[in-house]
């Protein structure tokens, strides 16, 4: 099949490799899907959102809690970037509900098409410092949850999807996560997040190295359920889930920055074929970011400095992965428009 494919893209109307990554992503989504033709039905981009018990000691995060539930009736309303991006790109937003500290009630209706999915593991996980997050028990649920929202989508016939996240207080658990699963020591994999203050970064740098220290992170660097356990999230568990799903339906997966970078480090050591099915989007400013993707060796489509989350990265990166399919599909070979080729390709 590579050879086919290369042999398709080669012989394009166009200068050897002048497509650039577009020509990478061509070769990787026909790999994906076993074809030299390969097509994105309906993108999909879920956003899962869950609340951190340490958020409410104030010491690693400036903006409240009570901001997670409030985006969440944002999106539901239609109002945050990620809807915008969806509607402008004609993406199936899901908004899920992984944990947030609020009951939503029966299903708040979403406007434009989204949709709500309830999957509470509970109010919020609890406060690291103090014991785990969350049992092994329900790290384990949340990560079957995850599959089973991915599982849905493919049997609807998406066959490309983007993971989004929501949770005041979550670039500490994926900092946490990159500094045990990488071995980079946790002051390079803790960054701003939603714009902590040069002093507020020194708290949150000592504040997380506690955590570090108290749950011996190191030694869980090969065990994602303990990890997620420890120092995860709701929203991080369902992500690692959702991407082990995505990878066994066959999908594109589009990865988006900081946090849904680092739930893939744990269906990365769960499964590590998943990361042949993703695509990655941006590099984030958070900084970490550039170190977590050179550990697994990704190559992003786009530098545009966001660091917001909710999946916009991926929502901006999935019309060029149309692109990519679409001049595999639709451009004219050297052949059928009778242009002169060098005699180096074949
Ligand atoms: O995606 C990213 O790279 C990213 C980087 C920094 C912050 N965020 C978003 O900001 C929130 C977490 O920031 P914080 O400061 O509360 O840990 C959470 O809702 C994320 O979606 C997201
Ligand atoms: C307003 C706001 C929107 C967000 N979207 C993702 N994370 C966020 C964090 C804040 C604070």
């Amino acid at each position: 099949m590579r050879e086919q494919l290369l042999h398709k893209i080669n012989n394009k109307t166009k200068p050897l490799g002048s497509l650039g990554l577009l020509e990478t992503i061509a070769m990787q989504v026909g790999m994906i899907q076993g074809t030299t033709s390969p097509a994105i039905n309906q993108p999909h981009i879920v956003v899962f959102a869950g609340d951190h018990g340490i958020a409410e000691t104030g010491l690693v995060n400036p903006y409240p809690q009570a901001v997670t539930a409030q985006m969440v009736l944002n999106f539901l309303n239609g109002g945050a970037a990620i809807n915008v991006f969806c509607r402008q790109h004609n993406i199936t937003l899901h908004v899920v509900d992984a944990g947030v500290n609020h009951a939503f009630g029966p299903a708040p209706a979403g406007q434009s098409g989204d949709r709500f999915i309830d999957a509470k593991m509970g109010l919020g996980t609890a406060n690291y410092l103090e014991g785990p997050a969350m049992s092994e028990t329900t790290a384990t649920a949340a990560i079957e949850k995850g599959k089973s929202i991915v599982q849905a989508i493919a049997g609807s016939g998406g066959n490309c999807v983007g993971f989004g996240e929501m949770g005041i207080g979550n670039t500490s658990s994926a900092s946490l996560i990159m500094s045990a699963v990488t071995g980079i020591p946790l002051a390079a994999c803790v960054g701003r997040g939603t714009g902590v203050n040069d002093e507020q970064l020194q708290t949150k740098i000592n504040t997380l190295g506690q955590a570090y220290a108290l749950h011996r992170l190191p030694e869980l660097r090969h065990q994602p359920v303990a990890l997620l356990s420890r120092v995860g999230g709701f929203e991080i568990a369902m992500m690692a889930g959702a991407y082990l799903q995505a990878a066994e339906e066959k999908m594109v997966i589009v990865v988006d920055g900081f946090i849904a970078s680092a739930a893939l480090l744990l269906a990365q050591l769960i499964n590590p074929s998943v990361v042949s099915h993703c695509i990655f989007a941006h590099t984030s400013g958070e900084q970490g970011h550039e170190k977590m993707l050179q550990h697994l060796q990704a190559t992003t489509l786009l530098h545009l400095g966001m660091r917001l989350g909710e999946g916009t990265g991926a929502a901006l990166a999935i019309p060029l992965i149309r692109s990519a399919v679409n001049f595999l599909q639709e451009m004219a070979s050297f052949e059928s428009a009778g242009v002169s080729n060098i005699e180096a390709t074949t």
